[in-house]
């Protein structure tokens, strides 16, 4: 089996023109962001559990690999049903957070229920994330941690094998997962926790919306009828099986093709009803001239073939900002993205990377310090950097369709959150499915 816990060397790739519209069926691996709760929430569970359709990909990897680390029980041998047998959590343990925002800010809460210390590093780029809102919060929590100054990977958390728990004052403004690592563990702590956000909006919404269903799914008592504040009860977590929906920011890319080409492409395997913010971006294609539609066999979009622009406030999907860029940049109209100064603590600073990547084919691209306003121009090919960022890679993948000689310098990135992208696109691009 191929090691997806490391970081594998630079691959160019030229990103395939399509010849015409996209017609494609696809069908995607489980989502990051609910393979990775459901891995952390079986693992601090009292009996066994089930993974449908998880995500195989380095981030769900590596947070199995963390978890196997701290003594639970992670088969991921089967592609379609992981298992995890939740054990006595135990340090010394070291564990590897790649480039990943899930694991570095769900598994210090973890850690620090384990007996023993456990140990944290990651990519370089990992040592720059925000994480110094989390460590201050463990920390007055009653949690032993050593950091870098200022609050950054490295880090050990020396746990003791139990977390009292209590009130907790955060500024999660840089990342909602400074919230959901919190909420995620405190079930098993004496007294849960009480997490109360100040500072300016914490961003991704839909993602700590998922972190409370699916700590209800469990079996935990949350709150979260006051803005900014969750609640969440000490308890047992049930363990259970997990059906995990196909990854929707994952598909972005894919249903992009359809509105760049005019062409369809249908996701497999939607659920009637999710977790992800799929309203949210049907609004989104939506505007930018795509149909969004739910049938029985899936989601699909149709573009048009003309794309226009979009003036959208992207902080509750951030992540969706490269590929949105890629398609403004292909646009009949102007467009301002704006509400993501987080985006600038992802994979990359995202705006910053855009801004250079997207003006050098060619767009005329001006950065804020929240967004990105775009100015459609005729593009060239030319290189592309991807900065380790597989939504880097997402964003010329696309524009790449329909500008001939777009180099990705990096296509490897991609295999953080979909190992099968290159594959995937090619099958799409040549009419496969
Ligand atoms: O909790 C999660 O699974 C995620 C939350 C979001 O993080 P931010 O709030 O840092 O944007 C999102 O961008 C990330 O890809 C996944
Ligand atoms: C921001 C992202 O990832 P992470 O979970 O590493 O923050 C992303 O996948 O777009």
């Amino acid at each position: 089996m191929v090691n997806l816990t490391a970081k594998n060397p630079p691959q160019p790739w030229i990103a395939p023109a399509a010849a015409g519209p996209v017609r494609s069926t696809v069908r995607l691996p489980g989502s990051k962001s609910m393979t990775a709760r459901a891995l952390v929430l079986s693992a601090i569970a009292a009996g066994p559990s089930t993974l449908s359709r998880p995500l195989r990909a380095r981030d769900t990897e590596l947070m199995a690999a963390g978890l196997r680390t701290l003594g639970a029980h992670v088969s991921t041998v089967d592609d379609e049903r992981w298992l995890v047998r939740p054990r006595p959590l135990e340090g010394p343990a070291t564990i590897d957070v790649g480039l990943a925002g899930t694991v570095m800010r769900f598994l210090p809460p973890v850690a620090a229920l384990a007996d023993g210390p456990a140990a944290f590093d990651g990519d370089p780029h990992a040592r720059v994330r925000p994480l110094a809102p989390l460590i201050g919060a463990l920390r007055s929590l009653g949690v032993r941690v050593d950091a870098a100054p200022g609050g950054f990977l490295p880090l050990t958390v020396r746990g003791r094998g139990g977390v009292e728990g209590g009130e907790v004052v955060v500024d999660a403004s840089a990342s909602s997962q400074l919230v959901s690592g919190l909420l995620l563990a405190a079930p098993r702590f004496d007294r849960g926790v009480l997490v109360r956000h100040v500072g300016p909006p914490v961003p991704s919404a839909p993602h700590l919306r998922m972190t409370v269903q699916m700590l209800r799914a469990a079996g935990a008592g949350v709150d979260d009828s006051t803005p900014d504040v969750w609640a969440v009860e000490p308890g047992r977590l049930t363990g259970r099986g997990w059906d995990i929906e196909p990854d929707l920011s994952g598909a972005a890319p894919f249903f992009a093709a359809a509105l760049v080409t005019g062409g369809e492409v249908t996701l497999l395997g939607w659920p009637r009803s999710s977790a992800q913010p799929v309203d949210r971006l049907r609004a989104l294609l939506h505007e930018m001239g795509g149909e969004v539609t739910l049938g029985t066999d899936g989601l699909t979009v149709r573009g048009s073939g003309v794309v226009h622009g979009l003036a959208a406030d992207l902080s509750e999907v951030g992540e969706l900002t490269p590929v949105l860029a890629a398609l403004a940049t292909l646009a009949d109209s102007p467009s301002r993205l704006y509400g993501v100064a987080h985006i600038r603590g992802h994979e990359t600073d995202r705006l910053a990377a855009l801004a250079r990547e997207l003006t050098a084919l060619g767009a005329d691209v001006i950065e804020s310090p929240d967004g990105l306003e775009i100015r459609p121009r005729p593009l060239r090919g030319g290189v592309f950097k991807t900065y380790d960022d597989h939504r880097m890679a997402h964003a010329a993948a696309v524009i790449g369709l329909v500008v001939p000689g777009i180099e990705l310098e990096d296509v490897a990135c991609t295999a953080k959150t979909l190992p099968e992208f290159p594959a995937l696109w090619s099958a799409m691009v040549d009419g496969g499915s």
